[in-house]
């Protein structure tokens, strides 16, 4: 049932929604801003925006015309200046959520677009769809274009459309492209339907039409025309299906860059959930690393990279579940600087183990600042002192932010 109301918005929340009180109760409208009147359409917690009566000085035309269906962005609408400090802010409430007031850096803003997407595919009354699900809803948005993504990505998605649409199912399945340094990397998973010799001889044949360095379905790689590889260092990086990049390559390397002058000149450097060696590679420039990942395809890649690199110093690279089997305070200790990038779960364990050691320097790279506060919180009440934390936005128009954060002893 429809409960129009007026409401004012007093501020974003961390999902970049506008935040009301409405009735005693707090409401959610996106795509609403701080200081805005609006109508909105209330059910729960949840406002649909119908109207704004008073327009925030801050808002502006958004720069994508998938923007408020697509569930992909969250804040095109916002001034830049509110948006930088909004993503700020996001990072400074969840420090102070964990009682640490801190000086959270300017947004570092290094530009450049998603190499990586993982799109739904589906086959509806429109035929096989593949784009971005609207937020907190089933209904797919079939994406045509998309202003955050690597253009090459955009274009190949008619053509990818046609080579998979055949397997795709109502029940749909997930499309993940990553474009690589070889071309475009192509994953889809979620099928039912088992490949036949026929079926994998007309992908194989497709994939080859359209240049892609690689499809797989599956664990399956159905076709790899050229291996399909990623630079870090001096090193090139063939990626396992699927596994982990960061989202934006100019993103990577400025975090790169703040890790390498964070740690200075050392001798032994730790990288935990090393992933491929993002920054293992980089770090492995200046000092020996001993790195470790809980993928074992992803710690294989990293080590077939490293043999053939030329100019590094040595790498170990080892398979263990930091969750688990977290660095003791005398593994860690035996290293002048340690860096971490965990998941959104964050490293709470590990950050356990690392505020009773003695390393010097620790960088946490993280996309979440909530587990970041609290594994910061870890390392403060162990002694840490924090000296940067710096968002990067990594994920431009999105409600996420990454961070790096630096700690010393
Ligand atoms: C955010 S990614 C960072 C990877 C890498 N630093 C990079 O920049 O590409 C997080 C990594 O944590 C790894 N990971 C997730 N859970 C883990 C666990 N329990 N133990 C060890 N590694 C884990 C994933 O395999 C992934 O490579």
């Amino acid at each position: 049932m429809s409960d129009e109301r007026e409401l004012l918005i007093t501020r974003v929340g961390a999902q970049g929604d506008g935040f009301a009180e409405s009735e005693g109760a707090p409401v959610f409208v996106p795509f609403a801003l701080a200081g805005e009147r609006v109508i909105a359409d209330v059910d729960g917690e949840r406002g649909r925006l119908l109207r704004v009566l008073q327009p925030s000085a801050e808002r502006i035309a958004p720069i994508c015309r998938h923007f408020g269906t697509c569930g992909g962005c969250a804040v095109q609408h916002m001034s830049s200046d509110a948006y930088r400090a909004w993503k700020r802010g996001l990072v400074a409430s969840a420090f102070a959520a964990r009682g640490l007031d801190v000086d959270v850096d300017e947004l570092v803003e290094p530009g450049g677009k998603r190499r990586r997407a993982v799109f739904s595919i589906e086959r509806d009354d429109r035929g096989v769809v593949i784009g971005f699900h609207e937020a907190q809803s089933h209904v797919l948005v079939a994406i045509d274009e998309c202003p955050v993504l690597e253009p090459k990505i955009v274009a190949a998605l008619p053509a990818l459309n046609a080579l998979v649409a055949p397997l795709i199912s109502k029940r749909g399945a997930r499309l993940t492209v990553t474009l690589t340094n070889s071309g475009l990397d192509v994953l889809l998973d979620g099928i039912e339907r088992r490949l036949t010799p026929d079926i994998r001889s007309r992908l194989a044949s497709g994939a080859s039409t359209l240049q892609l360095a690689r499809l797989a379905v599956g664990n399956d790689v159905v076709v790899e025309t050229l291996p399909p590889f990623l630079s870090f260092a001096t090193a090139d990086v063939v990626l396992p299906p699927g596994c982990f990049v960061q989202a934006v390559a100019e993103a990577e390397i400025e975090m790169a860059r703040r890790i390498l002058t964070a740690v200075g000149k050392v001798k032994t450097v730790a990288d935990l959930f090393c992933g491929i060696g993002a920054f293992t590679l980089p770090l492995a420039a200046r000092a020996k690393v001993l790195a470790f990942d809980g993928n074992q395809l992803a710690i294989e890649a990293l080590r077939a990279a490293a043999k053939k690199a030329t100019g590094l110093k040595p790498i170990t690279a080892r398979v263990r579940d930091l969750f688990r089997e977290p660095l003791s305070p005398l593994e860690l200790n035996e290293h002048d600087a340690v860096v971490f990038d965990p998941p959104r779960a964050g490293a709470e364990a590990q950050a356990q183990r690392l505020a009773r050691s003695k390393v010097k320097t620790v960088v946490a790279v993280s996309c979440n600042p909530a587990t970041l506060a609290r594994d910061a919180r870890q390392l403060v009440d162990g002694g840490y002192k924090i000296e940067f934390v710096t968002p990067v936005d990594q994920f431009v128009y999105s409600a996420h932010v990454e961070v790096v954060a630096v700690f010393r002893r």
